[in-house]
């Protein structure tokens, strides 16, 4: 079996963010990422000065962990990262499918892979201007072709006016996928603190932002989307492995 970079295996814990908000999970963080946005809260899955602590897994390595983190009891499965798209998940994928277990997978939308069918909810987050990352279109349209029948969804991240009005934009381009906007965590982890996870966090920033958020939606009569904070951050601010 091929051998994937593993950033962190991690729950059960509950999906903090967009569509499956609440449901119980085991995150798969992959390793790496061909983006690098300015605010990514995750950026010990995505600077290569940390690529000496992911650890190459088999999928049967990782199945094994992921059983006995569930107790052998069949949930959902998230792939993360970094970029999970970067790599093969498709034999992970079977050998838990075949227990039961039902994958979710976050990415950006730069790389399709032909076993996104395979998931029940691929979930397309294409980055806002504040991100400082330019959406290739075309790279995300392939990925909505490679779902098939999989639940595709997309969550944008806001910040600022500029990323709403994009995410409208966006919005009227892709109609019949469901919608999530997320307010940004201004203050994520950052990559220099020792212990990333005693970092700062201004949550009452947060509040505001979201509550900014959903102001400025409901205000523009904009009522497709579902505006959700982040759950995890609100329980456990910046806090790894939850
Ligand atoms: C860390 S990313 C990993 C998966 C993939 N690279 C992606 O960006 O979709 C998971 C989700 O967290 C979101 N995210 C990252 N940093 C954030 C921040 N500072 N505030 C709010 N959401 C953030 C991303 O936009 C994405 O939807
Ligand atoms: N609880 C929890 N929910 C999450 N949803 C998306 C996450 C991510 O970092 O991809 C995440 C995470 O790291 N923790
Ligand atoms: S695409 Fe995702 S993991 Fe990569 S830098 Fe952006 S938020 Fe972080
Ligand atoms: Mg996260």
């Amino acid at each position: 079996m091929n051998r994937l970079r593993i950033a962190e295996i991690f729950g059960p814990t509950i999906q903090g963010e967009g569509a499956v908000i609440g449901v119980p999970t085991v995150f798969v963080r992959a390793g790496g990422c061909d983006y690098r946005c300015s605010w990514c809260d995750s950026l010990h899955a995505v600077d290569s000065k940390f690529r000496h602590d992911w650890k190459p897994m088999t999928a049967a390595d990782i199945f094994a962990e992921i059983e006995h983190l569930s107790g052998g009891v069949p949930l959902a499965l998230s792939l993360s990262g970094g970029n999970p798209a970067i790599q093969d998940f498709s034999q992970l994928i079977a050998l838990g499918q075949a227990k039961g277990y039902r994958f979710v997978m976050e990415t950006q939308g730069s790389i399709a892979q032909n076993w996104f069918s395979e998931l029940s909810t691929l979930i397309l987050s294409p980055k806002p201007p504040s991100s400082g990352e330019t959406v290739d279109w075309a790279k995300f349209d392939d990925c909505i072709t490679q779902a098939k029948q999989a639940e595709t969804v997309m969550k944008i991240v806001i910040f600022d006016v500029a990323d709403y009005n994009w995410a409208r934009e966006v919005a009227t381009r892709y109609p019949d996928l469901p919608l999530y906007l997320q307010p940004g965590n201004h203050t994520p982890p950052p990559l220099e603190a020792e212990d990333a996870e005693d970092a700062e966090i201004n949550m009452e920033g947060i509040m505001n932002r979201y509550e900014w958020l959903i102001d400025k939606t409901l205000g523009d009569h904009w009522y497709s989307p579902t505006i959700l904070p982040q759950l995890h951050v609100l329980v456990w601010g910046n806090k790894r492995g939850v």
